[in-house]
């Protein structure tokens, strides 16, 4: 048990290589040595959606080609690092893990220093990086990252915790960039009406896409995957200010 302000002192466990010394702010897009910096998407969500499934589905479907980095937020624990790191998903120095405390949003939205020291620790370590992929600790419907931690944000739901999620809005919901609705092969169980989250997913969002995904399925990840690549490439084209 951590008994630090969890508001101002995240723990954080690194594995593999050692600190080495932070050199760019989070608004900063490229590395000391010119080259344009990994890409930062955040996976927020509540507790027990499917995000560090996503995570594990995006590293296993991205890993070959792209040089991939992982932080995991958990509250008094490092489960979500452990379950990487179990599964073999990345090499372990990819993985770190941010203790954050009571609060999970606090760490990826008011004090993110553990983690920007993290994602840039990560790449310095192991870099350069295309992408590093920053989880949330599980939290309520209000959780969001911050836009001086994550370049993007993908919120995750999921079917069985209730059709109307969407309908309800919050900001997860309403304003990231990707909003998952994920567990979809359990939606006949549960009873939820797949086309009314749809509709009320649009009229929450208009324009911002909507994936709905069942990572049991073969390659369920899919549509995160390419949505992720298209935001890979438009990180790489000149004007990195139209991702
Ligand atoms: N049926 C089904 N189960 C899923 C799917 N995605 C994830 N799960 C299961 O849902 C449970 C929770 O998934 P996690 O990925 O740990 O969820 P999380 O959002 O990271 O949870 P926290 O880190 O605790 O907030 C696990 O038992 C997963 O195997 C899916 O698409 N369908």
């Amino acid at each position: 048990m951590h008994l630090n302000h969890p508001e101002t002192f995240p723990e954080r466990h690194t594995h593999g290589a050692g600190p080495s010394p932070s050199t760019s702010g989070g608004a900063h897009l490229t590395r000391p040595d010119g080259r344009r910096r990994a890409l930062r998407i955040g996976l927020g969500g509540p507790v027990g959606s499917g995000k560090t499934a996503t995570v594990a589905a995006l590293c296993r479907a991205l890993r070959a080609d792209l040089s991939i980095a992982v932080v995991t937020n958990d509250i008094y624990t490092r489960e979500d690092a452990d379950h990487l790191l179990r599964e073999a998903v990345l090499p372990p120095e990819r993985i770190t893990a941010v203790e954050t405390g009571a609060c999970p949003h606090t760490a990826i939205r008011d004090d993110i220093s553990a983690n920007l020291e993290a994602v840039e620790e990560l790449e310095d370590a192991n870099g350069p990086l295309d992408l590093i992929l920053v989880e949330s600790g599980g939290d309520n419907l209000t959780a969001t990252f911050s836009r001086g931690l994550v370049d993007a944000q993908i919120f995750v739901i999921d079917v069985a915790a209730g059709d109307d999620i969407p309908r309800k809005g919050g900001p997860g919901v309403t304003g990231a960039d990707l909003l998952v609705v994920n567990k979809t092969d359990l939606a006949p169980y549960v009873g939820s009406d797949l086309e009314a989250m749809a509709r009320d997913a649009k009229a929450q969002r208009g324009d911002l896409p909507v994936a709905f995904t069942s990572l049991r399925a073969p390659d369920g990840v899919a549509p995160v995957r390419e949505w992720v690549r298209e935001r890979l490439a438009a990180w790489a084209a000149p004007d990195p200010a139209a991702v």
